[in-house]
Parts: C-alpha cells; sequence; structure tokens
C-alpha cells in the first residue's frame, strides 16, 4: 500500500539546513498541507521561510525554533504542528551532525534527538494525530551506517544506531498499535555544510587514512530529496535505503545472524 504525501502534515528537523531543507521543498512540490521547520538555527530558518514563501504558499510553512536534543523543546514543534495544521503525519528525523572533537555533542544531536523523535511520535503525536490510516517516520542515517568511515568513528555509531532504532521501531510489535512505517535513509557524501570537516575530526594514529573526502562521489540535496519523496511513498517498514551518487535509491539488506556459517 502506497502512502499518500499530498494533504499530509510534516515535521522536519534539521529543516532549515541542506538536506532538511530540500526535503521541506520537496514536501511543498508534492501537495503537502503543512510543513513545521524545526531547527536550532533562528536565523537560517527564518530565512528559508521568506524564501519558500516566494514560491509556495507561506501559509503552509512554519519555522520552530528546536532543540532536538531537548524533549520540552522537540515536543512544541509537534504542539506547533498540532495547533496550525491540525494533525501530523510525517517525521523526519533528519538534524545531525558531525563533530569528533565534541564527541557528545555529536551523539546528544544524531543519536538522543532521534531518540526523543521516535517516542514523541511512537507514544503520542504520529501515533494520535495522524490523519489517515498510517503515518511515516523518516530517519536520516548515512552510508557511515554501514561503513566505517575512517575518522568519524562515534558518527558511524551514532548512524548505526539510527538503522536500529528504525529496525525496531518498525517491528510489528510497535506497528500494529502505532500504524506508523518507519525507515532510514543513508544518503552518500551529498553538498551541503556538513561535509567541511575542518576542525571536527581529531587527528587519527597515523596520516595513512585519506584526510578529503575527494574520492566520494558528491550527490545534490535536490536529487536526494526528490528520492526520499519516493521513499515515503512506496517504501515497507523497517527498510533502510541507501541514496548515493545520484543513483535511484536502493534497499541495504542486513544479514540474518542465524544464516552466518562463520566459526572460530
Ligand atoms: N551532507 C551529507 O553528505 C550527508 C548528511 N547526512 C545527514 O543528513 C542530515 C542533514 O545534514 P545536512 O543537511 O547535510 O547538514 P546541514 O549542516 O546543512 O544541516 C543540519 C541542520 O541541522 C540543524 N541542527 C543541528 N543541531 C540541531 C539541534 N540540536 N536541533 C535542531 N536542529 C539542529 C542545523 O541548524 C542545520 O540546519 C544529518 O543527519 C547528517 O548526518 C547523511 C549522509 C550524508
Ligand atoms: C564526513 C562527513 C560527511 C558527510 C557525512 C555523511 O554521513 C557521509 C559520510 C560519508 C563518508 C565519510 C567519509 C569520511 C572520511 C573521513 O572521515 C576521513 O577520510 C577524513 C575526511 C576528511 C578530513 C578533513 C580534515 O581533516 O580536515
Amino acid at each position: 500500500m502506497s502512502f499518500q504525501i499530498n494533504g499530509k502534515v510534516a515535521l522536519v528537523t534539521g529543516g532549515a539546513g541542506g538536506i532538511g531543507r530540500c526535503i521541506v521543498e520537496a514536501l511543498l512540490e508534492n501537495g503537502i498541507k503543512g510543513v513545521v521547520i524545526a531547527d536550532i538555527n533562528e536565523e537560517q530558518g527564518t530565512k528559508v521561510v521568506s524564501e519558500l514563501s516566494q514560491k509556495f504558499n507561506p501559509t503552509q510553512i512554519l519555522y520552530q525554533k528546536t532543540d532536538v536534543t531537548v524533549v520540552e523543546s522537540f515536543e512544541d514543534a509537534f504542539k506547533a504542528a498540532i495547533q496550525q495544521f491540525q494533525h501530523i503525519d510525517i517525521l523526519f528525523n533528519n538534524a545531525g551532525i558531525v563533530n569528533e572533537n565534541e564527541w557528545e555533542k555529536c551523539v546528544q544531536v544524531n543519536l538522543i534527538g532521534v531518540i526523543n523523535g521516535m517516542i514523541l511520535a511512537t507514544e503520542k503525536y504520529l501515533k494520535d494525530q495522524k490523519l489517515g490510516e498510517e503515518a511515516v517516520i523518516v530517519n536520516t542515517s548515512s552510508i557511515a551506517s554501514v561503513t566505517p568511515e575512517l575518522l568519524i568513528p562515534t558518527y558511524n555509531a551514532t548512524k548505526s544506531a539510527i538503522n536500529a532504532i528504525t529496525r525496531t521501531y518498525a517491528e510489528s510489535y510497535y506497528y500494529n498499535s502505532t500504524k506508523i512505517k518507519v525507515v532510514a535513509i543513508c544518503p552518500g557524501v551529498t553538498e551541503t555544510s556538513i561535509v567541511n570537516l575542518a576542525g571536527v575530526v581529531r587527528p587519527g594514529p597515523d596520516d595513512s587514512a585519506e584526510r578529503t573526502l575527494d574520492g566520494y562521489p558528491l550527490q545534490s540535496p535536490k536529487f536526494l530529496a526528490d528520492q526520499v519523496m519516493k521513499v515515503v511513498e512506496k517504501a515497507p517498514t523497517g527498510t533502510i535505503w541507501i541514496i548515493e551518487d545520484t543513483k535511484p535509491a536502493y534497499q541495504y539488506i542486513y544479514n540474518d545472524r542465524k544464516m552466518s556459517q562463520y566459526k572460530v
């Protein structure tokens, strides 16, 4: 069964940044009724609303200053969505940072922020305040969740954890009561401010690790966001989608551990 974006309401964390902003724009192009940009950067959030209001109906776009690491702040974004648009149907847990020097902050935003969103959505807001029969959560993971990128170990760990939480909340134990489809996207390197790594990685044990992203194919956040719309509409719950190198999204398949034959 496919999910209809048209007429629904979405909340996008990190919606003022590169990928989040393009997701907001793609939602508006796909007939979303209302979208809340939940981002910590007020200046950028206000700017994005004003820019998108040139192209779309301004009453459809709301900026709510939000820190995803603070549950009360995150909950206020859900409340704002209900107050403005009467229902809430799609959550994009998208806010994320790379910072291996302040690694606790990386865990706070990338992991605690996503956990806050999952709990608020599955126990209350998407569970109880959706318009149709099903709601959707899209967690922004990364190719780094399934490939150990050398100088960003904490970031890799937070993104692997996002895949785990996605697959857990997709289980029928949760779905039967929530009716929320939960999926993750794993973008490859995408042209946003996050790929400027100066000052946010630690020195490795030696200089053998590649210290540039030059070898990685770069894709535009607009291409990524258009693929994400297809994932929202068509992907089954619990699935993880790689979107890299300007190629169509494809599903990442986890092995069943019971099928593994290796012995020590
Ligand atoms: N750009 C890339 O190559 C890739 C990015 N990603 C992921 O995509 C997501 C979006 O990143 P980009 O758009 O690339 O970065 P970005 O830096 O352009 O946007 C991130 C946004 O998150 C917001 N944010 C940061 N901390 C926040 C907090 N505590 N509460 C609310 N908002 C907060 C920022 O203000 C910013 O607007 C992240 O989760 C990132 O890890 C995943 C794979 C590749
Ligand atoms: C690295 C963060 C960029 C985007 C995040 C995203 O989720 C995708 C990650 C995909 C690949 C990441 C590759 C990371 C590579 C490394 O960490 C090292 O090879 C070092 C890279 C750059 C160091 C630059 C510097 O030291 O100034």
